[in-house]
């Protein structure tokens, strides 16, 4: 099937394995450009399969590119991804972890995850009146009796949330109790998360419109020197569906599904999650509190409201989130050096 897109997407991957996964993807990847993040020892040569065109940075090259401003990106945690959502210049991002491959529908046909991603992002969301029998876009269905003829346009989406067959997300705690478990129901249905409705995003198989919703894909200080590790996709998913929200546009999950095959260790996780467990008692308030102000009609203006906001009402936490809310906006401070050169809002917004 001809590339869908190709030229208006880039694939971001982490790593701090290896991309021998690459090949079981090459028939619906190879066409496409590639961002490889590579996370840990910067000396550590790793292997790109023939054939694909890609760019690959390692810390090195981050710390090179960014300065002090580096400080943002982190370290020995697959949050580093979003340092190629900064360096790219394309309109969509799909990233995709490493450990994972291509699924099979109940047909027994190979699901090509990206172009699945790349048709839930250019079809509208309905977040304002649930369609019940979902994607209402989709060949085949259609908005039911009683849906509002004002809401059928949609509104553009902005991010596509797939999942995962065989090892589930699920955090340190579950997999603990429910080592052997693993997910097998295929559900053959996208949906849009309602306005006003956070989501656990997990970024193993996660497309979004970078010109609409970028900025706000930061994944945070996580890893190495930080007191909190896996939950950069979380607060990722967080801050950007509450942007989402305030900007009006979409988010998806559901279809398409990708085979996730390494369990990684529920003890490491334990101990990168375990503040995180009690800390998204009070996070997860306080982002279903946020109200941005009318003025911020842009996903960076949006982004450094937020920071004001974690600094003011997180910070009393933990210091850590004092030093979040200043790498949040580090980030838009790369964002706006590698994208809209539009330094007089910084100015403007530190300045307040
Ligand atoms: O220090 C690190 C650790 C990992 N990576 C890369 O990040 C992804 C995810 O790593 P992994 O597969 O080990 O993690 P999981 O427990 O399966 O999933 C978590 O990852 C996030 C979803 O993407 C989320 O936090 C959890 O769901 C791989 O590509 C690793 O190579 C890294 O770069 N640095
Ligand atoms: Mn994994």
């Amino acid at each position: 099937m001809a590339p869908i897109l190709n030229g208006e997407v880039d694939i971001v991957i982490p790593t701090i394995r290896s991309l021998d996964f690459l090949e079981n993807w090459r028939p619906f990847f190879e066409p496409y450009h590639l961002i490889i993040i590579q996370d840990g020892d910067p000396t550590k040569v790793i292997k790109v399969p023939q054939g694909f065109d890609y760019e690959l940075y390692n810390r090195d090259d981050i710390n090179r590119i960014l300065g002090p401003k580096a400080s943002c990106i982190s370290f020995k945690d697959g949050a580093c991804r979003c340092f190629g959502f900064l360096v790219s210049k394309k309109k969509f991002i799909y990233t995709i972890d490493d450990d994972c491959f291509v699924a099979k529908d109940p047909s027994g046909k190979d699901i090509d995850a990206l172009a699945q991603h790349l048709d839930n992002l250019t079809k509208p969301s309905t977040p304002y009146f649930f369609n019940t029998l979902y994607d209402p876009y989709r060949e085949g269905a259609d908005f039911v009796r009683g849906y509002p003829f004002s809401l059928r346009e949609g509104v553009p989406t902005a991010v596509s949330h797939g999942l995962w067959l065989n090892i589930p997300d699920y955090d340190a705690p579950t997999q603990l109790v429910k080592p052997r478990e693993r997910n097998t129901r295929y559900v053959d249905a996208v949906m849009t998360i309602p306005k006003g409705t956070l989501y656990p995003m997990c970024a193993m198989n996660l497309a979004f419109n970078r010109e609409l919703v970028g900025p706000a894909m930061y994944f945070g200080i996580m890893g190495d020197g930080q007191p909190l590790g896996r939950y950069d996709d979380m607060w990722a998913g967080w801050c950007s569906k509450v942007v989402c929200d305030h900007l009006g546009y979409g988010v998806k999950t559901g279809l398409p599904y990708l085979w996730h095959s390494k369990a990684s260790n529920p003890f490491v996780n334990l101990k990168k999650e375990f503040k995180g467990l009690f800390w998204q008692e009070e996070m997860i308030p306080f982002f279903q509190s946020v109200v941005l102000p009318k003025e911020c009609t842009n996903a960076q203006q949006c982004y450094l409201e937020l920071a004001k906001m974690v600094k003011e009402k997180l910070g009393p936490i933990d210091p850590y989130f004092h030093n979040f809310a200043a790498a949040m906006v580090t980030w838009i401070e790369a964002w706006e050096e590698f994208n809209a050169p539009a330094k007089a809002k910084i100015d403007s917004v530190k300045s307040a």
